[in-house]
């Protein structure tokens, strides 16, 4: 990250590190900043970040180097992209990045810099993020404004921006207030215009998005998975319920997508607002165990069935699909939800607990076992560096789908879930 203080870098670091990681690119941030707060209290006074302060200079001089280092270690050990998270607003300090990363380990390096000179996003910024930081525990929140504008100062003495001319060699991208403009320099593969079109798509304006199921299935009433049947009673009611749901929040410009099967167009049928059926949305393709129940599928392909709980995600249907596959499959939606404002999603268990995991930023492995139960509306709200997630139910009832994650019997007579395997088996082969 290239950018003064409070131009949103952390905000990108974390937000593009939990898509990177969503896709399966394993990705990490390593900021600064804590590395700073662990090494001294110094900070607590602007003039620590004065460029004339030789002292502070070699702390935070240090301080990056051992984030860097550590970032390099991350990178040697299956790491995929590490986001480095500071300032990094003189050549310099980028000669520190470009010497180790790619000289010393031949690692491809990409700068984002974040520019903006509007008083009013950075004032919002500031009052958002900075002021409730750990570096300004217990301060008042106006001491803690007036102190933050002056160290952006200090760091705007030296202050570096990338230049296609003097940095022409470099790859990286400048993105100007928030997305109005952007710059691209010598962009170097296939990762960084993935990073690149992101970076492209998102933004910061204030909405939510509200995911749900489809109302209950007749399919969810014999306990079979996948197909495409109609909704039972009680998920014709909550259709109507939900209705009404959104007349209540009166949620501007409200757009609604489902999925092209029967129950989630049935499901928003009664919702006042443009709708589109995406085929994305579509429920996990369970190949040759469509139209069966769990019980079915144990009995009739039971070395499935125990492969599929060993490893849900990965784990691919045969002549169907893996939660692997549904995110790859997903991620066109959620690149188009980035750029939306207020979304309903009305979709399938698998497929919500897909767009679930990527607000929330849960892994792979819990991934396919977030709970999302029918007739309950999930709200998404963006705050600060994180989303709000507020589960509202529309209290109908409904046949319970989730499948627990399974346990297995340890040889001392312990249970652990099997989650716990792998780590388990590491531990003693090493
Ligand atoms: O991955 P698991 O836990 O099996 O959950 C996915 C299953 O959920 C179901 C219901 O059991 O989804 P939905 O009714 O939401 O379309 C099945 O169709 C689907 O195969």
């Amino acid at each position: 990250m290239v950018g003064l203080p409070a131009r949103g870098k952390t905000y990108i670091s974390k937000k593009l590190t939990r898509y990177l990681n969503w896709i399966g690119i394993a990705t990490k941030v390593f900021n600064v900043g804590e590395y700073r707060r662990a090494a001294t209290d110094q900070y607590k006074n602007h003039d620590f970040f004065r460029a004339d302060n030789k002292e502070a200079l070699e702390i935070r001089t240090k301080c990056a180097m051992m984030a860097i280092e550590d970032a390099c270690k991350y990178l040697l050990n299956g790491g995929e992209v590490a986001v480095v998270d500071a300032t990094n607003t003189t050549r310099e300090r980028r000669k520190m990045l470009v010497d180790v990363f790619t000289v010393q380990h031949n690692f491809k390096l990409f700068f984002v810099e974040s520019l903006c000179d509007d008083l009013r996003i950075i004032e919002a910024n500031i009052l958002e993020v900075k002021v409730c930081s750990p570096d300004y525990l217990g301060v008042d929140k106006n001491e803690a404004v007036k102190d933050f504008l002056q160290r952006i100062e200090h760091y705007r003495v030296t202050y570096e921006s990338l230049d296609y001319n003097l940095d022409n060699d470099m790859s990286f991208i400048q993105i100007v207030n928030q997305g109005d403009r952007f710059l691209v320099n010598k962009l170097a593969g296939h990762l960084q215009s993935r990073v690149v079109y992101y970076l492209m798509n998102i933004h910061v304006l204030p909405r939510t998005i509200y995911l749900t199921r489809h109302g209950e299935s007749e399919m969810n009433l014999t306990g079979k998975i996948g197909g495409d049947s109609d909704l039972s009673e009680r998920g014709k009611e909550y259709a109507e319920k939900l209705a009404q749901f959104v007349v209540k929040e009166n949620i501007p410009n409200l757009k609604v997508w489902t999925s092209q099967m029967k129950r989630t167009i049935q499901t928003a049928v009664n919702i006042d607002a443009p709708k589109e059926h995406w085929k994305a949305l579509n429920e996990i393709d369970a190949g040759i165990c469509e139209g069966m129940s769990y019980e079915e599928i144990q009995e009739k392909y039971p070395e499935d069935f125990a492969m599929r709980d060993q490893d849900k995600f990965h784990y691919r249907y045969q002549s169907g699909e893996s939660y692997q596959d549904l995110v790859a499959r997903l991620e066109p939606v959620i690149l188009e939800l980035e750029r939306q404002e207020n979304v309903m999603v009305v979709c399938h268990q698998a497929v919500a607990r897909c767009l679930l995991a990527y607000f929330q930023d849960k892994t792979s492995d819990d991934l396919p076992y977030l709970k999302v139960p029918l007739h309950t509306v999930i709200k998404l709200t963006p705050v600060a560096y994180g989303c709000r997630v507020e589960y509202v139910s529309l209290k109908i009832d409904a046949v319970n789908t989730h499948r627990e994650r399974p346990k297995m019997a340890l040889p001392n007579g312990s249970i652990k879930t099997i989650t716990d395997t792998a780590s388990c088996s590491c531990a003693s082969k090493n």
